[in-house]
């Protein structure tokens, strides 16, 4: 699939990678709905980035937000062809610590935000692609998820943030399976350690130790090059069903 002229929702889009990947589309000649809870970001990113990008309050965690967000899409650009899900929370805490054990609520709401989330705007635009006519490929439209290395090789403190990367890895394929029928690929991508408003609550040193842990580039990722992959995806038709690090070959030590 080509990215010109073609509609693209992406969630989180109002910060760090998702934001990226707004960039990228309206840069190839695309249209961008940029679906965040953040208003102040969004709004002003969208008006950034022009005519082409439309900003629409979603929290991905509602059923309504998602339907109606799908439905502003189309009424505001006459189309929806794909779905970059990059919203999400992180969170760290230990099932025991020194105060009690993992908060039930915590857990729950990383998963929401982060598995449920995901699967909402999921199945909601999946709804829209299979009304779209095929292109050569007998394509509909492309559905790219945002996991992490954390999926693999969580570390101490991420039982809730790693759960819910594994549900989307997992969420993957049959996903894919049931989706082809109608032209549309379903991917997720694993980055590693990437720079973005998530570590800004650290101070450029603890940054730099985080960057070293990544063996090459021995750096933070940009949020660039992770929308450079998103890109490769939308356009290359033979990746479906498949979860790709991009992570430098960093593997997460314990802690
Ligand atoms: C790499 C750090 C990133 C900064 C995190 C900022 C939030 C990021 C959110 C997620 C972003 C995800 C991005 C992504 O997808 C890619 C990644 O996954 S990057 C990797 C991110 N890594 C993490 O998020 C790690 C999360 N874990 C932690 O930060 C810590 O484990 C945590 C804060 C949860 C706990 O830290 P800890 O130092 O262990 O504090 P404690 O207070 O629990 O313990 C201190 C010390 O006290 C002793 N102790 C603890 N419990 C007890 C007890 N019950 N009895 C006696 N003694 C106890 C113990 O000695 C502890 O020290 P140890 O080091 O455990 O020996
Ligand atoms: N930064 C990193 O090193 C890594 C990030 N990731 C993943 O990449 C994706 C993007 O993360 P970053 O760009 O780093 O984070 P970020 O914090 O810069 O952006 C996340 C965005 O999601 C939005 N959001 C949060 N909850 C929401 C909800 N309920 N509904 C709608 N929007 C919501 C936030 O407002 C924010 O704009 C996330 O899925 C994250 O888990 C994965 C591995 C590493």
């Amino acid at each position: 699939m080509q990215l010109k002229d073609k509609v693209w929702i992406v969630t989180g889009a109002a910060s760090g990678m998702g934001g990226a990947c707004a960039r990228m589309v309206v840069n190839n000649g695309g249209k961008v709905i940029i679906a965040d809870i953040n208003v102040r970001k969004g709004r002003q990113f969208a008006e950034d980035l022009g005519e082409n990008a439309l900003f629409l309050k979603t929290d991905v965690t509602s059923e309504d937000d998602a339907h109606q967000t799908v439905e502003d899409s189309i009424n505001h650009f006459g189309r929806v062809d794909g779905l970059i899900n990059c919203a999400a929370l992180g969170v760290a805490e230990k099932i025991l610590n020194k105060k009690s054990t993992h908060s039930l609520e915590h857990f729950s709401r990383v998963v929401q935000i982060n598995l449920v989330g995901t699967f909402n705007m999921l199945k909601q635009v999946a709804d829209k692609l299979k009304r779209n006519d095929v292109n050569a490929d007998g394509e509909r439209g492309v559905i790219i998820n945002t996991a992490s290395v954390a999926a693999f090789e969580g570390q101490i403190g991420q039982a809730a943030y790693s759960a819910s990367k594994a549900g989307i890895t997992g969420l993957t394929l049959p996903a894919a399976r049931e989706l082809a029928r109608h032209g549309i690929r379903v991917m997720t991508i694993a980055p590693g350690l990437f720079e973005t408003p998530l570590y800004e609550v650290l101070p450029e040193s603890a940054k730099d130790t985080l960057g070293e842990m990544t063996p090459f580039p021995q750096r933070l990722g940009r949020p660039s090059e992770y929308a450079a992959l998103a890109k490769q995806i939308v356009e290359n038709p033979m990746l479906n069903g498949e979860t790709i690090r991009l992570d430098g070959a960093l593997r997460m030590p314990p802690k």
